[in-house]
């Protein structure tokens, strides 16, 4: 195998670090090599690195890697990276279903990932796919372009109006709160949503803006904890769907609970494509031509199940939720410091959902990795700042 493209930066740098692809901002660069680190980023031209393809950027010393959600990260790749003597990896994401922890602990390996700095990035995206499938702007501006627009006509393009409707949220956590609080505050809508657990600060919030509706003479918005799913999936006009990709949200949404849900219910996905059974949803869009739905994650990524990119009813985005010029340039932040952390011994930032004191460039970040998720596996120690 040819070695594939890279480019050197610092070579005579102590510590050998591997990004696997280039990412946005240089902040990520330069904290890097003023800690004496030799960073090689692959510039290969081609999009999804395979495991071979890893394993020999690894090479024969390698102390950690920043890689990319689309790779597999298994016990290979966790293997071979610890026999190049490398103890830390990052995802640049803050979904890590493409990591096998279990075998980075057997290796002793340190598994970061970025969150917080995509929460309101995401959630935008998720309130944007909303908006465009209740407003129908896609299928709007597919027909302006197309030359069809000759007069302004009672029923073009009617959609739904989202104030005093219910917005439905599985998976309240970091982004699923921050999107509810954009669809109740933005448009005033009722919330229902279902996580395993309690979101005690997002259910205050709704009931302070609801007290503030009332008191200046509007109708108050509400919110419920729902005892299921299902609860939700009936009751919601809109459904976004934010939880972790796991073994309990594989298929969550399936045939059965699409067709629990209203018929002119809006589904948006920006989560992680297998949570629903697109197959099932493709055969739920073609019976339900008022059902839509807002997806920026596939099941089969980069492919579509078959029919999908056909239905006038579904608006498809390539998983860009988090991809706004700051948050970017903040994922690689975090990830670079995660591995930088690691190698240079520093304990784990004690509050993975405050990593802001990593974000600003006009201090040095504090000497932690922000976001490792085996930190108790590995008994890593845990920064008193
Ligand atoms: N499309 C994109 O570009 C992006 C996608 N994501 C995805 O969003 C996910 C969530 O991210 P965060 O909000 O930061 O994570 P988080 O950990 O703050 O929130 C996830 C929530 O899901 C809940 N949950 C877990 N299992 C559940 C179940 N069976 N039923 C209902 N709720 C369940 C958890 O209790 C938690 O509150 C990530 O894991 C990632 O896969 C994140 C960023 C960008
Ligand atoms: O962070 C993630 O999990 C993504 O999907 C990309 O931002």
């Amino acid at each position: 195998m040819a070695p594939l493209q890279v480019e050197v930066y610092n070579p005579n740098g102590k510590y050998r670090v591997i990004s696997t692809k280039p990412m946005p901002g240089t902040r990520w660069i330069n904290l890097l090599i003023e800690q004496d680190c030799r960073l090689e980023i692959c510039t290969q031209k081609k999009t999804i690195l395979s495991v071979e393809d890893i394993i020999s950027l690894i090479g024969d010393k390698c102390d950690g890697v920043i890689g990319q959600l689309t790779e597999d990260w298994g016990e290979t790749l966790f293997s071979a990276l610890s026999r190049a003597g490398g103890k830390a990896f990052s995802n640049m994401a803050v979904g890590y279903n493409n990591v096998d922890v279990n075998a980075a602990n057997k290796y002793g390996v340190a598994v970061g990932n970025t969150p917080g700095v995509l929460t309101e990035t995401t959630a935008e995206l998720a309130a944007s796919l909303s908006l465009a499938a209740a407003r129908r702007i896609v299928e709007a501006d597919e027909f302006m372009r197309a030359g069809l627009y000759d007069g302004w006509l009672p029923h073009l393009f009617v959609g739904n109006l989202l104030k005093g409707q219910t917005v439905g949220v599985i998976g309240a956590g970091r982004i699923g709160s921050a999107y509810a609080r954009m669809m109740v505050e933005g448009f005033k809508m009722n919330l229902i949503y279902y996580d395993l657990y309690q979101s005690t600060r997002l259910e205050k919030f709704v009931t302070a803006y609801g007290q503030f509706l009332k008191a200046n003479g509007e109708q108050p918005v509400t919110w419920k904890r729902a005892s299921s799913m299902d609860e939700v999936l009936r009751e919601a006009d809109v459904i976004s769907l934010h939880p972790v990709l796991d073994k309990t949200t594989y298929h969550l949404v399936n045939k059965e609970r699409l067709a629990m849900m209203k018929k002119e219910a809006i589904l948006v996905n920006c989560s992680r494509g297998p949570v629903v059974d697109e197959v099932a949803l493709v055969e739920h869009l073609k019976a339900n031509p008022m059902f839509r739905v807002g997806l920026d994650v596939f099941e089969d990524e980069p492919y579509m199940k078959p029919g999908l990119g056909e239905m006038k009813n579904a608006i498809v985005v390539p998983h860009i939720a988090s991809a706004s010029k700051w948050t970017r340039e903040g994922m690689a932040t975090l990830a670079a410091l995660n591995v930088l952390g690691k190698i240079k011994g520093y304990p784990v930032w004690a509050d993975p959902n405050n990593v802001e004191p990593f974000l600003n460039e006009s201090s040095r970040p504090p000497a932690a990795s922000p976001s490792i998720v085996n930190s108790k596996a590995l008994g890593l120690p845990v920064s008193k700042l």
